[in-house]
């Protein structure tokens, strides 16, 4: 039977402990952190993302400044406004939703944010750190880093093992294969382009998946007791699905995240932390 590697129950405990610790925070330096969510435009998905992590702050203190900018912003107007956040000596972390409306670049206004309160870990800064494993000098991008809490809450080892990224986007697959590699795994990383996919994914230990293809992975693609990790999310029918075939893979494998429940919640943890950890870098602790 695989462990459903749960990821509500993981992200609960973080942030019981992050809750307190924003209190300390609070008691020391008169004020929580505090994170700017910029969405630009009316994406129904990004607007119930934008709204659990306003909520998701506010459960465990961190103050949010919530910041909705029409579809007709320009390009100059959204990196000004990033620039006064980046200059309010009381926001500590700021994210800007995506995707971006057609027309807005997302490089562009994410090379705006200072690095020290880049708490998305999108900044080239931030990615140069990451790629490095200088994980405590910088802020690492959130849908790894819970990716990797996963191994580490279940004492998943790592090192010499294989594994596979299946999807290589700047936002998960790039650097969570870096993560892999400096924890010394064995990274092969897949992409729309590979030829024969199934060849590599057979071969996994670890299997991670973020493609937005849903049911991309099937039974008989995985290898008997691997560890797979489903990063995908999409909508079929109303049903919110992964990448993985969970009900075929999971009679297969040692360990597995379901999708909701898995992944998902964990990105949204992550961004609570990371703007603690902005907050405490910014305040020289
Ligand atoms: N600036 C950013 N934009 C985007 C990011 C990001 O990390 N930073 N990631 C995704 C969207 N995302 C957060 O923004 C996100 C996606 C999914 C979940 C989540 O909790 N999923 C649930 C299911 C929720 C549902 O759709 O009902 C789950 O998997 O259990 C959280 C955050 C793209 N944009
Ligand atoms: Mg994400």
């Amino acid at each position: 039977m695989a462990v459903i590697l749960d990821g509500k129950a993981l992200s609960k405990k973080i942030r019981n402990s992050l809750k307190n610790e924003v209190k300390e925070l609070k008691e020391k330096f008169g004020r929580p952190p505090s994170l700017a969510v910029v969405l630009v435009g009316n994406n129904p998905a990004s607007e119930i993302y934008v709204r659990n992590k306003i909520k998701a702050c506010s459960e465990v203190g961190i103050d949010s400044i919530d910041r909705r900018l029409p579809e007709t912003v320009t390009q100059e107007e959204l990196n000004s406004i990033v620039k006064e956040l980046n200059e309010d000596p009381n926001v500590d972390g700021i994210i800007v939703q995506l995707p971006l409306p057609n027309g807005l670049s997302c490089r562009e206004v994410v090379n705006y944010i200072s690095p020290e309160k880049d708490v998305d870990g999108f900044h080239p800064v931030n990615v140069g750190k990451c790629t490095l494993g200088l994980y405590d000098q910088g802020l690492m991008p959130c849908t790894p880093a819970g990716v990797m809490k996963f191994f580490e809450e279940y004492n998943i080892p790592l090192q010499g093992k294989n594994a596979v990224m299946v999807g290589h986007s700047n936002i998960v697959g790039k650097p969570l294969a870096n993560m892999l590699i400096n924890a010394n795994a064995t990274v092969s990383v897949c992409h729309v382009y590979t030829k024969d996919l199934s060849h590599y994914t057979r071969y996994a230990d670890v299997l991670c998946v973020a493609t937005g293809v849903p049911g991309l992975i099937k039974a008989d693609m995985v290898k008997e007791g691997a560890v797979v990790i489903d990063i995908g999310i999409s909508r079929v029918n109303g049903k919110i699905v992964g990448d993985v075939d969970f009900e075929g893979v999971k009679e297969k494998v040692s360990a597995i995240t379901p999708v909701p429940g898995g992944v998902g919640p964990m990105t949204i943890t992550m961004l609570l932390y990371n703007t603690v950890k902005a907050f405490k870098m910014r305040n020289g602790i």
